[in-house]
């Protein structure tokens, strides 16, 4: 995997997508997630493995341990090379995700990377504790979540800045940290609760940033990838 920030290409359709990508560098990591796989289907992602990009498929599952087992089997053959699921799912259900991709991946074929969402980014401590009934610190409860996804087997977890070097602690310096919620300084917040600096994210130890609006919703959008990923490596 290079080490590249992850473009999270929250488009409507394909062709809006693709049209994005046509002023961006070659190479890139992308991520496909709700908006344009669920209109859309599963060919996006072979389209973009066709012009030479790794692809994040963000669908987040969350269900009992049948189904997403059963699901991830079906994922693993759309070529993605890394996938996710819900920790909150529990450690049955990521056992079972992991056991579907390792049956679904055809032969010659890697198993697409996976890694659990522990507390999304747009979750602060306040509604974990009121909405979700979690009392305690967030980080607690993401180290947890953490911890859960490394004894199943996983790869890694999704998780803000705030709390990839307590997460390199518990599970690792391997154990992945994908990090989302990332703003240049003066940026926009828009839903995001836990947000950081590409800089901060390089001193946390982020082992991969995803970044939306910073970069798709800019004047520049290959200047502002450039402004971020310059600012990770420096961090
Ligand atoms: O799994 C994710 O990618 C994800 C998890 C999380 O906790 N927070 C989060 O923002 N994301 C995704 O990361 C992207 C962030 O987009 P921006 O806020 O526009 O940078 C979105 O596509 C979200 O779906």
């Amino acid at each position: 995997m290079n080490r590249s920030p992850i473009i999270a290409l929250d488009f409507p359709a394909p062709d809006d997508a693709l049209g994005f990508l046509d002023n961006m560098p070659s190479g890139l990591w992308v991520k496909v997630g709700m908006e344009l796989y669920l209109q859309n289907g599963p060919d996006i992602v072979g389209r973009l493995k066709d012009r030479g990009h790794a692809v994040f498929l963000d669908l987040k599952l969350h269900d009992i341990p049948n189904t997403v087992g059963r699901a991830m089997e079906g994922l693993a053959r759309v070529g993605a090379d890394m996938v996710n699921v819900h920790a909150a799912g529990g450690s049955e259900m990521m056992r079972r995700a992991l056991d579907g991709l390792d049956a679904g991946t055809p032969a010659g074929r890697k198993r697409p990377a996976l890694i659990a969402v522990t507390q999304l980014t747009s979750t602060g401590e306040e509604q974990m504790n009121h909405e979700q009934g979690i009392p305690g610190r967030l980080m607690d409860s993401v180290v947890r979540y953490s911890r859960l996804a490394d004894m199943s087997g996983l790869d890694g977890v999704v998780c803000s800045v705030h709390e990839a070097s307590a997460i390199r602690d518990a599970c690792g310096e391997e154990f992945l940290k994908v990090t989302p919620g990332i703003r240049l300084a003066d940026g926009d917040t828009h839903d995001q609760k836990r947000i950081a600096t590409p800089a901060d994210a390089g001193r946390a130890g982020s082992t991969h940033i995803v970044v939306g609006r910073a970069i798709t919703r800019a004047a520049d959008p290959a200047a502002a990838y450039e402004t971020v990923k310059q600012q990770w490596e420096e961090g």
